[in-house]
């Protein structure tokens, strides 16, 4: 293990391999930042967490979540967030994807109007990620990156997308780093690092720190990450309200604090993004013992069932009453090689999403791949034209209520071929993930932690739910499962392009464990980081 050379500030240790070129990144006045910010916040991060645990013990004991009476002068108040900068006014399409060095390229090259580098869903956060991902960022921002991969050489076109970044959520550590003997926080440690080394040199492009704040629940949540941007503004000489940042509205909980949120974040607010996927995991997560609470399969749960619908026009007419961007989320399809009419139904699918959601008011909305970019953007532009974006789109027609977000359906049909999905999808998930390669396809859709996750929950749930039946009448059942695992981890090592490696077997395992466990573990990240 290569050992540092440089000068570690005092209080914090560094537990990761510096190898060449982590220098780089991991500076002292980087590593001051990032000690100076998790002194300040991480007690407070802890609040938080301890808090969400406190709400989820009230909904597992029957409390159905509604808009906050505290907060009610916020939403009925005229207020909107501060102007919006020149380079982010115009969002129609926004590429997301792990920062790996060729697909950064590929990702700022996509024609995209915006690059969203992801630390999070898309992304196992091994050391090696986080620090080679930083890395490649320093050189993005500065117009150096290149790379060769198979013969092939990547650089930057003239013209590029837009640059946001996704930290890690709250719930996250980084085991690696230790302020005053305790784990950073993910979210402060990537937040920290491309602040220190990014913002002047963004802001000189014309550009700034943007970012995407992930897997929030509550305004309080975001008044933390508030309260950081105010401290990093500070401290690195930058005026205040310079970063900004989309907030995904992808749990059950802020879905009621959508105007709270923008509140809190005013001043910094890019909008909010409707994130699909783990706004479906956390529906699941948060009323899985709920007697009356079951999702069919998956894939029947799309955005157009009732409770999905009403999430994303909610999030929409907030956003555009209070001056925000209103983003979409991603259709999980990507194209598909070697089948023409398969990939055919596969981007009239994304077509036909991306379709609703400007048509609905949407000022854009995210695509998994290079391929999808064109045909997203056309959609946008046939309802945008010349407009970069349709925040002038209000809709006072919406009226979603507190039972409207919570009228979970369909329940049926659950099918075994939707149980095997799942098993089949966690496995191969996880131990890519494992591998580190935290966004892969499967059965020709794009699957990230966020996607998987719903894979998981509904396993466990369906095994101690009495909806939990197959629609040929068998209850499922951990009995049912477990010789299906075993099933299933075969068909995965023949279909994984490294099928061989043994952390498909170990996330097997893992995933037993975590279905059958009379404990539901609060996020798969959790346990799978102790692994790596
Ligand atoms: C729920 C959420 O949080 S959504 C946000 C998180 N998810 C994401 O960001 C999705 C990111 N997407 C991906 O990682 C990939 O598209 C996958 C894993 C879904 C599919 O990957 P692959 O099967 O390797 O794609 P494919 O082979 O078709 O790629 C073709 C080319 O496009 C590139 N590419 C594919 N997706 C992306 C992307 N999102 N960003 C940049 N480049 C990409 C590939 O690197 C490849 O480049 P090359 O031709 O220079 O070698
Ligand atoms: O992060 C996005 C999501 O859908 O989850
Ligand atoms: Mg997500």
């Amino acid at each position: 293990m290569t050992e540092s050379t440089i000068d570690i500030p005092a209080g914090i240790e560094i537990e990761g391999e510096f190898k060449a070129d982590y220098e780089q990144v991991l500076t002292p006045e980087a590593l001051a930042l990032v000690v100076k910010l998790s002194r300040s916040f991480e007690a407070r991060r802890q609040e938080l967490l301890a808090i969400r645990v406190q709400r989820a013990k009230r909904i597992d004991a029957g409390e159905r979540p509604d808009f906050l009476p505290e907060t009610a002068a916020i939403r009925a108040a005229d207020w909107r967030i501060a102007p919006i900068p020149e380079a982010l006014a115009c969002r129609r399409v926004e590429i997301t994807g792990p920062v790996d060095r060729k697909m950064v390229i590929n990702a700022f090259n996509s024609g995209a109007d915006v690059y969203m580098a992801d630390f999070e869903d898309a992304n196992t956060p091994n050391w090696e990620n986080q620090i080679e991902g930083q890395l490649n960022l320093i050189d993005a921002v500065r117009g150096n990156i290149t790379t060769e991969r198979n013969g092939k050489q990547y650089k930057l076109n003239d013209k590029i997308a837009t640059l946001m970044v996704r930290p890690r959520g709250w719930h996250l550590d980084e085991k690696h780093v230790l302020v005053d003997g305790k784990r950073v926080s993910g979210g402060i440690f990537d937040f920290a690092l491309f602040m220190f080394h990014n913002a002047h040199e963004l802001q000189k492009r014309g550009e700034g720190p943007f970012f995407y704040l992930p897997k929030l629940e509550s305004h309080l949540e975001a008044r933390l990450w508030n309260d950081i941007f105010v401290m990093t503004q500070r401290e690195l000489g930058l005026p205040q309200g310079t970063i900004k940042a989309t907030v995904l509205i992808e749990t059950i909980l802020a879905a009621f604090e959508m105007d709270e949120i923008l509140y809190e974040l005013k001043d910094h607010s890019a909008g909010l993004n409707a994130g699909r996927w783990d706004y479906i995991f956390s529906c699941i997560k948060k009323f899985r013992l709920d007697k009356d609470f079951c999702l069919a399969d998956r894939a029947k749960v799309t955005m157009t069932v009732p409770f999905m619908r009403s999430y994303a026009l909610l999030l929409l007419k907030t956003c555009h009453r209070r001056g925000a961007h209103a983003m979409g989320g991603m259709a999980a399809l990507i194209p598909i090689k070697n089948d023409p009419v398969k990939n055919e139904l596969a981007m009239n699918a994304v077509r036909i999403d991306k379709e609703r959601d400007a048509i609905d008011g949407y000022d854009g909305g995210w695509v998994a791949h290079p391929g999808l970019v064109e045909l997203a953007m056309t959609e946008f532009k046939k309802v945008l034209g010349d407009k970069p974006n349709q925040i002038g789109k209000l809709r006072d027609d919406v009226h979603a209520t507190a039972d409207d977000l919570l009228a979970f359906q369909p329940e049926t049909p659950i099918t075994e071929a939707g149980l095997r999905y799942n098993i089949n999808v966690g496995i191969h998930y996880l131990g890519s993930w494992l591998d580190g390669n935290g966004c892969v396809p499967i059965h020709n859709l794009m699957e990230d932690a966020a996607t998987a996750e719903i894979s998981r929950s509904q396993v466990w749930q369906w095994i101690r739910s009495s909806k939990g039946v197959l629609d040929d009448g068998r209850k499922i059942t951990a009995g049912m499962v477990r010789p299906m695992i075993q099933e299933e981890l075969l068909k995965v090592k023949q279909e994984a392009p490294n099928g061989s490696s043994p952390s498909y077997a170990r996330a097997a395992q893992i995933f037993e464990e975590m279905s059958t466990a009379t404990a539901f573990a609060e996020f798969l990240t959790l346990p799978l980081y102790e692994e790596i």
